[in-house]
C-alpha cells in the first residue's frame, strides 16, 4: 500500500514564518489563503483589480498585485486558471523569483506540459487537493479535510519534500491524508478523472439518462429526481463507505439491476474510449488542444456551456430546487 500522510507524520515549522503568496483567490485561491491562515501561516494574496481583489481584501487579507507578491514572498502558490499561468508566470512571477523561493501549483498542467519553465534556483513543487475549492474550505471549517496529493518537481534548497508537506498540512489535508506523486501521475490522473469520471463521464450520463426517460413519454420532473436529484444521495454513501455501504441501503432489486445492467451501459466500447481519452492525456493532445481553444476566444467552450446551460435538465432543475431550500447551493457561482 502506498505511503499515506497525516499530521503526526508532518514537520510543520518549515514554512511558519514565511511569507506564502497565494495567487488566485478564486476556488482553490479562497481556501488555501484561508485554512492557511486560521492555521497561523502568514499569508498574502496576489491578484489582479476585480471581483477576487475586492472579495480578498473583504476577508481581511492584504492584497498586492501578482508581481508585488511574488516579490515579497517566500513561497508562491499558483492559483489561476491553467490556461492563463503560463503567461502571467512569464510576465509578473518569473522576473520576481530569488534563489531559494519555492514556486508551488495545485496542478502539474503547466509544468509537465512545458508551459512554465522554472529557473533550477528554487524548489519546485505541487500541493494538489483532490477537491473543488469551495470544498477544501468547506470540510475544513468542519473539522474534516479533503485529501491531496503531493510532488516535487525540482528540490533546489534540499527542503522542497519538507515545504510541501507542510504546506499540505497547513491546507487541512494531513487530517485526510496526502500522497506523494509525480507531476506527470497528478497531471494525467487529475485529466483523466474529470474528463471521463467526476465531470465529463458524470454529466454525460446524467444527461443521456434524463434524455432517455423523457423521450419515453415520462415527466421531465421524474426523471429529473431520478437521474440528477438522487445521484447525491447515492455518491453520498458511497463517500461514507464505498460501493459496498451504498448497496447495503438500495433495495435487493436495485442491487440486482446494478449487477446486470451496468455493463450494459458502461461496455467495453467504453472503457476503449477511456483509454483513448487517457492517451490524448498523456501524448499532449488534449492540452494543446485545450490552449488553442482558449487562445482562440473559446468558441466551442462557450458554445457548448450555453446550450448546457439551457439544457431541459437544467431548467427544470432550476424549478425544482427553488422549492427546496435546504438544497440551496452553498457555493455562490462566481466566488
Ligand atoms: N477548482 C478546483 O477545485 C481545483 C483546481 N485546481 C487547480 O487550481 C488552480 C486554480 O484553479 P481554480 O481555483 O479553479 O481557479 P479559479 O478560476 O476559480 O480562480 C482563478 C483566480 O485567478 C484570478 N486571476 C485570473 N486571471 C488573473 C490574472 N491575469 N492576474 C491575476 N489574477 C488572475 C481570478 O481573479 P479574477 O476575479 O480577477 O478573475 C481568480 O481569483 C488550477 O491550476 C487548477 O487546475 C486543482 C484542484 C481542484
Ligand atoms: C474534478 C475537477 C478538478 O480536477 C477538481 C475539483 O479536482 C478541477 O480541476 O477542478
Ligand atoms: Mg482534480
Ligand atoms: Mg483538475
Amino acid at each position: 500500500m502506498a505511503k499515506v500522510y497525516y499530521q503526526d507524520a508532518v514537520q510543520t515549522n518549515v514554512l511558519k514564518g514565511k511569507t506564502i503568496a497565494i495567487v488566485g483567490y478564486g476556488s482553490q485561491g479562497h481556501a488555501h489563503a484561508q485554512n492557511l491562515r486560521d492555521n497561523g501561516f502568514d499569508v498574502i494574496i496576489g491578484l489582479r483589480q476585480g471581483r477576487s481583489w475586492n472579495i480578498a481584501v473583504q476577508d481581511g487579507f492584504e492584497v498586492k498585485t501578482v508581481a508585488e507578491a511574488a516579490k515579497a514572498a517566500e513561497v508562491i502558490m499558483i492559483l489561476l486558471p491553467d490556461e492563463l499561468q503560463g503567461d502571467v508566470y512569464n510576465q509578473e512571477i518569473a522576473p520576481n523569483l530569488e534563489a531559494g523561493n519555492a514556486l508551488v501549483f495545485a496542478h502539474g498542467f503547466n509544468v509537465h506540459f512545458g508551459e512554465i519553465k522554472p529557473p533550477a534556483d528554487v524548489d519546485v513543487f505541487l500541493v494538489a487537493p483532490k477537491g473543488p475549492g469551495h470544498l477544501v474550505r468547506r470540510t475544513f471549517v468542519e473539522g474534516g479535510a479533503v485529501p491531496a496529493l503531493f510532488a516535487v518537481y525540482q528540490d533546489a534548497t534540499g527542503t522542497a519534500r519538507e515545504k510541501a508537506l507542510s504546506y499540505a498540512d497547513g491546507i487541512g489535508s494531513t487530517r485526510a491524508g496526502v500522497l506523494e506523486t509525480t507531476f506527470k501521475e497528478e497531471t494525467e490522473t487529475d485529466l483523466f478523472g474529470e474528463q471521463a469520471v467526476l465531470c465529463g463521464g458524470t454529466t454525460a450520463l446524467v444527461k443521456a439518462g434524463f434524455e432517455t426517460l423523457v423521450e419515453a413519454g415520462y415527466q421531465p420532473e421524474v426523471a429529473y429526481f431520478e437521474c440528477l436529484h438522487e445521484l447525491k444521495l447515492i455518491v453520498d454513501l458511497m463517500y461514507e463507505g464505498g460501493l459496498e455501504n451504498m448497496r447495503y441501503s438500495i433495495s435487493d432489486t436495485a442491487q440486482w439491476g446494478d449487477f446486470v445492467t451496468g455493463h450494459r451501459v458502461v461496455t467495453d466500447a467504453t472503457k476503449a474510449a477511456m483509454k483513448d481519452v487517457l492517451k490524448d492525456i498523456q501524448d499532449g493532445t488534449f492540452a494543446k488542444g485545450w490552449i488553442e481553444e482558449h487562445k482562440s476566444g473559446r468558441p466551442n467552450f462557450n458554445a457548448i456551456n450555453e446550450a448546457d446551460n439551457k439544457h431541459q435538465i437544467e431548467v427544470v432543475g432550476r424549478e425544482l430546487r427553488a422549492m427546496m431550500p435546504f438544497v440551496k447551493p452553498k457555493v455562490k457561482m462566481g466566488v
